[in-house]
């Protein structure tokens, strides 16, 4: 059969068609953003607009630009969803302080639909009585001062187990990022499992798959409505395979938890207890007015070890490569802790509190690099106005913490890594300086705050103290590569190779006080 093309004529109105109906729909979107009071924003074609922008760049850099054109609350249609941009603190505060209540609750979506067990973990529960009841239990259980005070053997011992295989390794190129995870995955798994599972570096992998899986940009979040895409993307099927994986972990965790109970019962002992004890209490159980099916107490172990590890890892590993990148921070820095450690005669967290210079390294990587750059995202629950804009009633509320934490007119030099920036600076973490809030603000502010920042503040001051680092080859410090990766949490793309030079290993030879012995040196 022969096939015939159309002619010039058919063609050229086809064309002029489409260009008709776009031309509509763009004007459309217009009136639309001007009718009725919503903020300003780049609209475009109402389904396809803002997504290339999205999808071609990394989101946090992406929303910045836009926000540059547009102004720093914008409102923007990404696929089918509404959705409000905040790029500001001064915004930031009416949707984290003002109207926190209002913004409490987050959107759902395709990864915490499948690997949350339908958002039923802490971060992405609907705000309200069960999302207030769990977030109780693990700050009582893991996340309070006293609590993170007491996982302080476990983190020395597994800081010395850092050291030892740094030590071995010195003088040749070392996998930094990746021991470091493995550190910081082991110090939340001992202290809200009890132990590290079987499959520790498996369960470390999946979370790692997933968080690569879960930047909330996916296709199937952004065309809710087409549920065709979820049949022919590769997304459904990815999470489904990373939460059948992890499924079988977490059962073994909970069943190794349900079988040493009698044993626990007998105790007389509560400070045995670890997080999955106390919240087999509430298995099936309406004794105490709250309870937890078996996949809700899975939905809170994945919630627990991804979000209590991964970001302190993250934040350990900028760390380290801001400091390599920067020479005088890093010499400055040592001096501190290698100082703050001789003059105490051991090593260990309590000299933490001393080193200021250090607790500004953490918090200007923090500044530059937040783990989680665009926070959680919030929906908007009830209609509401921001500068007498009207947000709609479900609109998805996105916080750039990464683009308020370089705002000119907030930061000298934002690009700049200048710890000394927060020497003798009010400026804190909890969510009351809206220029700065890598943990978030509000009620959905980060519950792990205290656990992160030890073990980031740990880590770090070992790592300066024990060890001199340099680049491996030929790799000059100002070309070290800074290229992010996106996913829930953002992180370097290449994984951290550094020779170690052992400056004092006295560290790793402990003395029977369980405290870290140390031989002062000139
Ligand atoms: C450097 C360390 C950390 C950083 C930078 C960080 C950052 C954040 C951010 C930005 C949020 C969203 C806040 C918001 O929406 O306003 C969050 C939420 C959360 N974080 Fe962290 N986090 C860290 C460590 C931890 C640790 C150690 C844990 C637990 C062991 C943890 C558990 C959680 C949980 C459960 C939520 C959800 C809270 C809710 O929705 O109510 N985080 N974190």
């Amino acid at each position: 059969m022969e096939l015939k093309l159309p002619s010039f004529s058919v063609l050229f109105t086809f064309f002029l068609f489409v260009f008709m109906v776009l031309n509509i729909l763009i004007k459309r979107a217009k009136t639309i953003t001007s009718a009725s009071k919503l903020p300003p924003g780049p609209w475009k074609l109402p389904l396809l607009g803002n997504i290339h922008q999205l999808l071609g760049s990394l989101p946090h850099r992406a929303l910045r630009d836009l926000a540059k054109k547009h102004g720093p609350l914008m409102y923007m249609k990404i696929g089918q969803v509404p959705t409000t941009v905040v790029s500001s603190p001064e915004f930031a505060k009416e949707v984290m302080r003002t109207h926190d209540i209002i913004f409490a609750s987050r959107p759902r979506n395709l990864y915490s639909e499948i690997v949350l067990y339908d958002s039923t973990d802490i971060a992405f529960a609907p705000y309200g009585e069960y999302w207030r009841q769990l977030r109780k239990i693990c700050m009582q259980e893991l996340l309070s001062t006293t609590r993170v005070e007491s996982f302080r053997p476990i983190r020395e011992e597994e800081m010395l187990s850092l050291v030892e295989s740094i030590a071995a390794a010195a003088g040749s190129a070392f996998n930094l990022t990746k021991r470091i995870k493995y550190l910081t995955y082991s110090i939340t798994s001992r202290a809200a499992f009890g132990k590290k599972s079987e499959d520790h570096v498996e369960f470390i992998s999946i979370v790692e798959e997933a968080i690569i899986e879960s930047g909330g940009f996916d296709l199937v979040d952004l065309f809710p409505s087409f549920s065709f895409l979820a049949a022919i993307t590769r997304a459904r099927p990815k999470l489904e395979s990373i939460k059948r994986r992890a499924e079988r972990i977490m059962e073994n965790i909970i069943k190794e938890h349900e079988n040493k109970k009698p044993a626990a019962k007998n105790s007389e002992s509560h400070t045995e207890e670890d997080l999955v004890d106390v919240l087999l209490k509430f298995h099936n159980n309406g004794e105490h007015g709250f309870s937890l099916t078996t996949d809700n107490i899975k939905a809170v172990i994945w919630d627990i070890f991804s979000a209590g590890s991964e970001t302190s890892a993250t934040t350990v590993d900028w760390a380290m490569a801001e400091l390599i990148k920067n020479p005088r921070v890093m010499k400055k820095v040592q001096n501190e802790v290698r100082e703050v450690f001789r003059r105490k005669g051991s090593v260990d967290e309590t000299c933490i509190s001393e080193m200021k210079y250090l607790q500004s390294v953490v918090k200007e990587t923090l500044r530059l690099h937040p783990p989680a750059p665009l926070l959680l995202p919030r929906e908007c629950g009830k209609k509401c106005e921001i500068n007498d804009y009207e947000i709609p009633v479900k609109t998805r509320v996105i916080v750039n913490a990464w683009a308020i934490g370089r705002d000119p007119r907030y930061w000298n030099e934002p690009e700049s890594f200048t710890p000394e920036r927060f020497l003798n600076s009010p400026i804190d973490y909890k969510g009351a300086n809206f220029e700065y809030i890598p943990f978030g603000a509000g009620r959905r502010i980060c519950p792990g705050m205290s656990f992160g920042l030890v073990n980031v503040e740990l880590p770090l001051a070992m790592l300066l103290y024990c060890f001199d680092w340099k680049l491996p080859g030929e790799v000059k410090y100002e070309d070290l590569n800074m290229t992010e990766l996106f996913g829930i949490t953002v992180r370097r793309k290449d994984d951290l190779h550094l020779i170690p030079i052992a400056y004092d290993l006295s560290p790793i030879r402990k003395n029977s006080m369980n405290t870290v012995n140390f031989t002062a040196i000139g």
